[in-house]
């Protein structure tokens, strides 16, 4: 891959005791070798190099929760609630779906998120090799996971059981380490606990993570009580879900002793502002979470409950909504919900710590963002402009694991026309089905 000299860009770390400034960096093929504000010494020989006066670079953002292969459904059921959105409309289309829409799909939100400076993104579907195929393909980081509903005969959730188990080995470490994979019931509500608990032993037999959605109504939170005895937080603990490292979408609806618990078990959440508000299941208390200790990162959900993959839409939406509801104006500052975006992020889904900071030694997943345009102008506080003023429409180039996936607002290994072709045949091959 051979060395790359960015030169006098303005770089924002996303590190705590120097968050941003105009320096240099050197990329060494999958990572950053040198971030400093004077130039490399000695200087990089042979290296490529690249103007960096008029981007702002900073980590690419990371998407903690989503289903890429629904974006063929985006559009096609607004302003229902989640139950009848679910029910009624995405489950008999998905019903429908063979390999071919999965792959359309995922092509079609890989792209959409590559170029608005998406680098890693966590995926729970059904007909995973075809993500992680898409994934291989367009140069992108995955945490894929097969996502399962246990409303089914037993032979049925054997086979389905199986399969996750079968995907997990056979995708994690691929495509250069950029795939890993985690194991994933659905919901507690899709999922009876005898269930549930396979899928744990599951992950503590393959030392993987674990992913659900979680409280994200409270139709959810009520139905789980009744059924069950309890909330799903402590319904989910008593399963030994938390005893594995755990990342739980939405999150919405919790009192303040699961707040304590999910602290105390270093459980992540995945905030979905958008998706929460369009469903009107309700608002997170993120600011609760984030003083609790808990690691909240930020998730698109998929593009049929969002519309939109551009997770700096996401990371505006998490600095203003709480504003909002708490009437607080100190609340998820700026620079806290680009950390959601960012290294909060990267800290849920990959556990080693070498993405969502640019430092030296650390991995090349990162973005530059076109700031030569009127609405990043004066140039005063750059992390202000990339929340408040920015979005995913401005990103002009992306690398991941050193590899460029974006130049001049183009994914480079993706054919995009064919992409949106695709998509489009596919949604109305779904339709007519
Ligand atoms: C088979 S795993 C993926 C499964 O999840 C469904 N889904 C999409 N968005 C949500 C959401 O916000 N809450 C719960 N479930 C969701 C999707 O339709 C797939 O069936
Ligand atoms: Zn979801």
């Amino acid at each position: 891959m051979g060395q790359l000299w960015i030169k006098n860009g303005l770089f924002v770390t996303m590190e705590e005791d120097k968050p941003a400034f105009r320096g240099h960096m050197v990329i060494a093929d999958d990572r950053i070798t040198y971030i400093g504000e004077t130039a490399p010494n000695p200087a990089p020989e042979g290296a490529e190099q690249l103007d960096g006066s008029k981007l702002a670079f900073m980590p690419g953002l990371v998407n903690t929760h989503g289903h890429a292969a629904m974006s063929l459904l985006r559009g096609y059921s607004d302003d229902q609630n989640l139950q009848v959105w679910l029910e009624q409309k995405m489950w008999p289309m998905e019903a429908k779906y063979v390999d071919a829409d999965t792959k359309a799909g995922s092509l079609l939100a890989i792209a959409e998120m590559l170029k608005s400076g998406t680098t890693a993104f966590v995926d729970m579907y059904d007909r995973m090799d075809q993500v992680a195929e898409a994934v291989k393909q367009a140069g992108i980081r995955g945490l894929l996971t097969r996502g399962v509903i246990g409303l089914c005969p037993p032979e049925v959730q054997e086979a389905k059981l199986a399969e996750a188990i079968r995907f997990a080995k056979d995708w994690n470490g691929e495509a250069d380490g950029r795939i890993r994979t985690m194991i994933s019931p659905h919901a507690p509500y899709t999922c009876p606990p005898d269930y549930i608990e396979r899928f744990v032993q599951a992950a503590h037999d393959l030392d993987l993570p674990l992913h659900t959605h979680m409280s994200e109504t409270l139709a959810e939170v009520e139905q789980n009580v009744k059924e069950y005895g309890a909330r799903p937080v402590e319904h989910l603990d008593k399963l030994g879900f938390f005893s594995r490292p755990s990342l739980v979408a939405h999150a919405v609806h919790l009192n303040d002793e699961e707040i304590a618990l999910l602290a105390d078990r270093g459980v992540a959440v995945s905030h979905n502002p958008v998706s929460n508000l369009k469903l009107a299941s309700g608002v997170a208390r993120v600011p609760e979470l984030l003083r609790a200790g808990v690691t909240v990162s930020l998730g698109t959900d998929s593009a049929a409950s969002n519309n939109n993959l551009d997770l700096f839409k996401e990371v505006k939406f998490a600095a203003l909504l709480h504003k909002g509801v708490t009437g607080d104006p100190t609340v998820v500052p700026a620079a806290e919900a680009l950390r959601m975006g960012t290294v909060y992020g990267a800290k849920s889904i990959w556990q080693d710590d070498s993405i969502g900071v640019l430092r030296a030694g650390m991995k090349a997943d990162f973005i530059a963002v076109d700031i030569d345009q009127p609405h990043y102008y004066p140039l005063t506080d750059i992390v202000s402009h990339l929340v408040y003023s920015g979005s995913g429409r401005d990103v002009a180039h992306v690398w991941v694991d050193g590899r460029q996936v974006v130049k001049n607002g183009e994914c480079v290994y993706l054919d995009e026309e064919r992409i949106r072709y695709d998509a489009q045949a596919s949604f109305e091959r779904l339709l007519r089905a």
